[in-house]
């Protein structure tokens, strides 16, 4: 088996994976340190799932490699068994066995386990997901967060090297998710085990990772924290694709300084542009607030009440709309004309 120098728990180099003439991924490449939560975030059919399968060993790869812990498992001239890889997998339909209890389904791959050792096991990871007392409980008596929860810790059961998850949340209520998922966090980083999760969603990917590998058409456009990805997208696509983002163009006044239809807006530091140069200013909704004493008007056209807050869509004088942020309490009509102002910590410029 090759070696390669790397402290990384998973490390991918210039990944390729074809479905014939099909390239469902192209040079993807990251890393994750032990106990590292990583996820896997795109729209469908970006090639998340088929990442995930060819790093479990279902799909050979073209090009490129991927390793654990310093050794490669698979290459184009190197594929590991699958079952050999000491990688665990979750998947989205749960798949408990339905005549096992809950503490033989978690015991299921601690065959070779001496029983006391499968059985202080199975206790402590019943402890972890919060289940203690259910033992010998049938899947069907239990709700679908708790199957999910013995899901995982049968996946975990065998202290696999690596723990591969896919969409593990997408059949549950948006209420279960709530809680589960930072629970799920949790459990992951208690077992210190290196893990890795697919998911469309990104308050998902948010919540559970340390770092995202957003995907686009087969490619890793960004791997970085949650914070980064949001607030410094490197691409056009990374802006757009999270937190609601748009565009609204801007001048290049001079280094530190852009016009643009809210005003004129100091930099923290250079844009990089010369003066007169068209940009396009990356804005979110929280990014645009409410505020009677601005200079600035815009008239609603769209409302929606989001409990804490409203979110306005507001059209400028020259017909460009906006998302705003306003605090519950105030509550305008369509139609009515609000001050609005802009407030970003955080200035994304791409050129026109
Ligand atoms: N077995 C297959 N044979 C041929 N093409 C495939 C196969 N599986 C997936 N693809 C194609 O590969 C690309 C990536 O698919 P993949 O399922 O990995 O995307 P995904 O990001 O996981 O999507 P989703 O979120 O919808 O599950 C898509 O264009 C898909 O049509």
């Amino acid at each position: 088996m090759s070696v390669v120098s790397s402290d990384l728990q998973l490390w991918l180099e210039g990944v390729d994976v074809r479905y014939g003439d099909v390239k469902a991924v192209s040079g993807a490449a990251f890393g994750l340190h032990k106990g590292e939560i990583g996820c896997l975030l795109g729209p469908s059919g970006c090639g998340k799932s088929t990442l995930l399968r060819a790093i479990a060993g279902f799909e050979t790869v073209a090009g490129g490699s991927i390793a654990m812990a310093g050794k490669v498992i698979s290459s184009p001239t190197l594929q590991l068994d699958a079952q050999e890889r000491n990688i665990g997998m979750v998947f989205q339909d749960i798949a408990l066995f339905p005549h096992l209890t809950v503490e033989q389904n978690i015991a299921f791959g601690l065959n070779r386990w001496p029983t006391s050792d499968q059985q202080a096991r199975v206790q402590v990871l019943l402890d972890l997901i919060g289940l203690s007392g259910f033992e010998t409980r049938y899947p069907n008596s239990l709700s679908g967060g708790q199957q999910q929860r013995v899901a995982l810790a049968r996946a975990l059961a065998p202290k696999p090297a690596v723990l591969l998850m896919d969409e593990p949340f997408s059949g549950l209520d948006a209420t279960l998710k709530e809680t589960l998922v930072p629970d799920v966090r949790d459990i992951l980083l208690k077992e210190g085990i290196t893990a890795l999760v697919v998911t469309h969603d990104q308050q998902e990917a948010f919540s559970i990772a340390d770092k995202v590998a957003l995907m686009n058409q087969g490619c890793i456009e960004q791997f970085s924290t949650p914070y980064e990805i949001y607030h410094k997208p490197e691409t056009r696509f990374a802006a757009d694709f999270i937190g609601q983002g748009y565009f609204i163009p801007a001048t290049v006044l001079n280094s530190r300084q852009i016009n643009t239809d809210l005003g004129v807006l100091d930099l923290p530091q250079e844009s990089g542009f010369t003066p007169e140069f068209t940009v396009d200013l990356l804005v979110r909704p929280d990014d645009v607030l409410h505020d009677d004493d601005s200079p600035f008007e815009g008239e609603i056209t769209k409302k929606f009440f989001k409990g804490t807050f409203f979110q306005y869509q507001v059209a400028l004088a020259n017909g460009r709309r906006l998302w705003c942020i306003a605090s519950s309490h105030h509550n305008h009509e369509v139609g009515q004309r609000i001050g609005i102002r802009l407030d970003l910590d955080h200035f994304v410029l791409f050129p026109c």
